[in-house]
């Protein structure tokens, strides 16, 4: 089972370009900030708004093609839909609300595989209440249940967290990863969390302005445990030499390819002498400007040549300042917010680092 996604559309001045493949079964994650097209992407593949132009392929079969005049009705689709305001009916008991979807199936669910799913999601005491008696974990599991007895051959989840508390997320979380095991279908899950997309995803696609952008997507760095967090964490060591003494403002001018650092002159330093510049990705604050009345000399032009999620809800970015390469390390969301992707130009200020004689 796969999914084969290359669609453009645009609403107003919005431009969506989206062209992905999510192999077979697993789960895919589209993650990005606010705007950045991900519910656009989501609606598209269920159908609920049709594309300019593109196709959508699920399971060797034609979903959507402009070119071949194809748009299969939503209904029609075989896609399980799982949204984050739940959206049960209401007026249905529970019990009724999931049999809702088993009456969507191509081939009914048997009461037998019924009961499993019932007693997998753990709902067997719920199944006369009605949605407005029940919590917002509960209300997912059921509008969950109701997806799967579908009997979908995609699923797709739109942030199903965002309205639970920290215990009834990590239930929902747990559910999904046994459903991922349990049920061989892809599943398309969309979020802001990067911990919960390296957690319950097996392939990651970064949204960014309507664009699927390159990110590495990890879940470590090999590297310095980071004690404060227990992650890790990529010092940059760059081989630099002295190449100036200001006696005057007791500073040293360290430099290294095409950059220059300076550092106040606390130890006695030669001109010509080697060092080793270590910086620390915390210590190191980008701007899309240069910046004037700084309080440092430490700003570098670089472009970012890569950038790496790790947990918990960070980012690294690796910076190349001519051909020496600086990592950064920002909050995942600070650095979604930027909108900052590989090959932009920013403006590197390094606030501290320590250098180290070369002893040969
Ligand atoms: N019906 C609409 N009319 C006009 N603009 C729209 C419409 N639907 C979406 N957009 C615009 O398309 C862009 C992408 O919206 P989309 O809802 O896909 O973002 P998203 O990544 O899912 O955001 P969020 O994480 O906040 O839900 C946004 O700029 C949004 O304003």
């Amino acid at each position: 089972m796969s999914l084969s996604v290359k669609i453009k559309h645009n609403i107003e001045s919005f431009d969506l370009d989206i062209n992905f493949e999510s192999s077979k079964h697993g789960l895919t994650a589209l993650f990005g900030p606010s705007g950045s097209g991900k519910s656009l992407t989501i609606n598209i593949i269920a159908g609920l708004i049709t594309p300019k132009t593109g196709t959508i392929i699920l399971n060797g079969q034609i979903l959507f093609s402009s070119e071949k005049s194809i748009n299969i009705a939503t209904h029609k689709r075989r896609i399980g839909y799982v949204f984050q305001d739940f959206r049960l009916f209401p007026h249905l008991s529970v019990k009724k609300n999931l049999l809702f979807g088993a009456k969507r199936a191509r081939i009914s669910p048997t009461d037998d595989e019924t009961n499993s799913l019932i007693k997998l999601l753990d709902i067997e005491h719920l199944l006369d209440r009605y949605p407005k008696h029940l919590s917002g974990g509960e209300k997912q599991r059921i509008a969950i249940g109701r997806a799967l007895l579908s009997e979908p051959q995609l699923l797709l989840l739109d942030e199903p967290f965002a309205a639970l508390d920290h215990h009834r997320k990590e239930d929902i979380l747990k559910l999904i990863e046994t459903i991922r095991v349990k049920f061989q279908i892809p599943i398309l899950l969309i979020s802001h969390s990067i911990s919960d997309v390296l957690r319950l995803s097996n392939q990651v696609h970064l949204l960014s302005s309507g664009r699927i952008v390159p990110a590495d997507i990890q879940t470590n760095l090999v590297s310095l445990p980071d004690s404060a967090n227990g992650t890790l964490k990529t010092l940059s060591r760059i081989n630099g030499v002295i190449e100036e003494i200001d006696v005057k403002n007791q500073l040293i001018r360290i430099g290294f390819n095409e950059g220059r650092l300076w550092k106040n002159l606390i130890t006695r330093y030669s001109v010509g002498e080697n060092v080793v510049v270590k910086i620390d990705p915390d210590d190191v604050i980008l701007s899309l400007h240069q910046l004037s009345h700084l309080t440092t000399l430490n700003q570098l032009k670089a472009k970012i040549t890569k950038v790496s999620f790790v947990p918990i809800n960070h980012v690294y970015i690796s910076l190349l300042v001519g051909c020496t390469t600086i990592h950064c390390r920002v909050g995942s969301d600070l650095y979604m917010s930027l909108g900052l992707c590989v090959g932009d130009e920013v403006y590197t200020i390094v606030t501290r680092f320590s250098i180290d004689r070369v002893v040969i």
